[in-house]
Order: C-alpha cells, then sequence, then structure tokens
C-alpha cells in the first residue's frame, strides 16, 4: 500500500533523509520513531507528494506521489506536524474547506469526532492552543474516512485523555482496514496501536521489527528472593545471567528466555518475585545508540 525505496533527499546542509526503504501493508498500523530531527517529517513530506527526493520513489496505492501529488492529497488523510491554518478562520471554518478540498457531503462522521474530541468547532484557531489546533488536525485527518492516512506526530500537544481517545480513533480505523502511516517519539502509543515500526536516526532507517519482536527483545530484570543462601549458589551457577545478588535475592536478567527462567527457577524454592520494568523506549535507546548497527 505504502512504498518508499532508496529515497535519499540531502539538504544544503548536508542533512536529510538517505536510502529510505519502507514497506507497509494495506490495513496494517505502522509506527516511524526516531528523535528529533532524525528524518520522519521529510519523510512524510515526501510521501505526500510535498517535496520531491534527489533520488527513490514513494508510492502510494501504486501512485507515484510526486508525479500524483494532486492525487494523492486530496485522497490520502494528513495530518502535518506543524499545521497552518488561516488564523481567522474558526475550527468548523477549516474543517469544511477541508471537506470541500476533499468532495465530503455527509458530515455524520465529521460531527462525531468534533464530538469525541470535545472542542468548541466556533471558536477561532487564532484563539486555540495547541491542543486544541491538534483536535482540529486530527478531525481533518479522518473525517473523511480515506483509505490511507498519514499522521506526523498525531498526540503532540494532546493530554493523555485526549491521547487515548486517539489511540482508540486509530484501533477503531484499523478495524475497518484503514493503513496508518504514524510518526511518533512516545513509545507507548506506538506500542498500543502499531503492528509494526521502522526506527530512523540520522536520517536513515536503523530497524524494522513488528511491535512483538520488540517485546521480546525488551529485557526484563526479576529481583528474586529464595529461602536459602543454597539455593541461591544454585542460581548462581546456573546459565542464568545474575546482575547483582545479597545473601537470598538475585537480580536477574531475562531477554526473552522465559523458559530457562522459569524452569531454573523450579528447581529452588521461591519465596518472593519482583520485576523491574524496562520500558521499550529502553530498548530503542539501544538502536540510536549503537549508531545504525543492528
Ligand atoms: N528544508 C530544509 N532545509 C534544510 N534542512 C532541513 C530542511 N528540512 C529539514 N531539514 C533538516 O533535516 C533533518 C531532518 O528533519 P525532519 O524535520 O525530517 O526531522 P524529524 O524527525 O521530523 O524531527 P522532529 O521530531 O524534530 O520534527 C533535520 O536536521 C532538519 O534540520
Amino acid at each position: 500500500m505504502i512504498e518508499i525505496t532508496n529515497l535519499t533527499k540531502t539538504f544544503h546542509n548536508g542533512k536529510g533523509i538517505f536510502n529510505v526503504d519502507l514497506s507497509v501493508k494495506t490495513g496494517e498500523v505502522f509506527g516511524f520513531l526516531g528523535p528529533n530531527g532524525a528524518g520522519k517529517s521529510s519523510t512524510i513530506r515526501h510521501l505526500m507528494g510535498f517535496m520531491k527526493g534527489d533520488s527513490g520513489k514513494a508510492f502510494i496505492h501504486k501512485l507515484d506521489t510526486w508525479k500524483q501529488a494532486s492525487v494523492i492529497q486530496k485522497r490520502v488523510g494528513y495530518l502535518p506536524g506543524e499545521i497552518s491554518f488561516l488564523d481567522n478562520m474558526t475550527g468548523l471554518d477549516f474543517l469544511k474547506l477541508m471537506g470541500g478540498m476533499r468532495g465530503l457531503k455527509d458530515t455524520t462522521y465529521r460531527d462525531q469526532l468534533i464530538d469525541r474530541f470535545q472542542f468548541d468547532v466556533h471558536t477561532p484557531i487564532r484563539k486555540m492552543s495547541k491542543g486544541m489546533k491538534q483536535k482540529v488536525g486530527i478531525v481533518a485527518a479522518f473525517m473523511h474516512q480515506p483509505d490511507v492516512i498519514i499522521l506526523d506526530e498525531p498526540t503532540s500537544g494532546l493530554d493523555p485523555l485526549m491521547q487515548q481517545t486517539f489511540i482508540e480513533l486509530v484501533l477503531e480505523e484499523k478495524k475497518r482496514g484503514v493503513t496508518i502511516f504514524m510518526s511518533s517519539h512516545i513509545f507507548s502509543e506506538i506500542e498500543k496501536a502499531c503492528d509494526r515500526v521502522a526506527i530512523i536516526k540520522d536520517g536513515r532507517i536503523v530497524a524494522t521489527e513488528t511491535v512483538s519482536e520488540l517485546r521480546a527483545k525488551q529485557t526484563r530484570k526479576f529481583l528474586v528472593t529464595f529461602s536459602s543462601e543454597s539455593d541461591l549458589q544454585t542460581i548462581l551457577s546456573s546459565p542464568l545471567q545474575v546482575e547483582d545478588y545479597e545473601k537470598t535475592k538475585a537480580r536477574i536478567v531475562v531477554k526473552g528466555n522465559y523458559d530457562e527462567f522459569l524452569n531454573t527457577l523450579s528447581s529452588v524454592r521461591v519465596t518472593h518475585l519482583d520485576v523491574e520494568h524496562q520500558s521499550l523506549e529502553d530498548v530503542f535507546m539501544n538502536y540510536y545508540d549503537r549508531g545504525g548497527t543492528k
């Protein structure tokens, strides 16, 4: 549904995106993660046909996004990273303008979305907070029920409740078979909403993984208390990775090897077990820190 092959764009300052390859299947919710300045918005601008690459191609629905930019921009739901509104408009004026451009006739779904995101459509945009503007942008991206939606940092400026409302909306659209591509640096929203994730750093894709693969790579540390010091000795002489220990307690590192962990623990008496959670953020930081090698 979305194909980017070998896309490169070098800006005059040497920054940009380099040999970006991405493929998003129909009905997939795909997360695009990276720190500030990594190249997320630049990639998305190519996908929306606002920018022409120096080399490589981007396709949506097999349409070349640069050559067929007007078709893409009419058809695809899009939330830009920074929305430029005409300040004298109200939220409703803006949504009517966007709806007109996309040939939206039935406004029932638009009005349901306005209700869900709880904002006053009659407020002039110049008086809106960043979060309110973001809500208007989200409604504009979803209201015509497109089959592809591209969102650049959709939850920035939203409070936690509205972030949750947004995730629910994405999951509903996913059920309808909509293909969604969204950039973010909030790992928890990617984890909740996305099937797969690509990580971009310094303009290059450093990893593409399913969310479940990423979870499997997640390191978990268990704080285990044993009934005796000899139990601890049994664990110390096992293949399990023990980070530190004292008397009858050990901090055991588990990275996917749950079977081995449970089997070994079953040979001793455990009186207490606690888990220290490592966030997905830590997993991603591994990628960032490793400078692009997987
Ligand atoms: N038109 C431009 N001219 C020169 N440099 C640019 C231009 N657009 C982007 N850049 C640079 O290219 C790099 C990638 O920018 P981009 O906006 O794509 O990053 P991003 O991942 O979206 O970041 P953020 O999370 O901060 O929005 C940055 O170093 C940015 O300064």
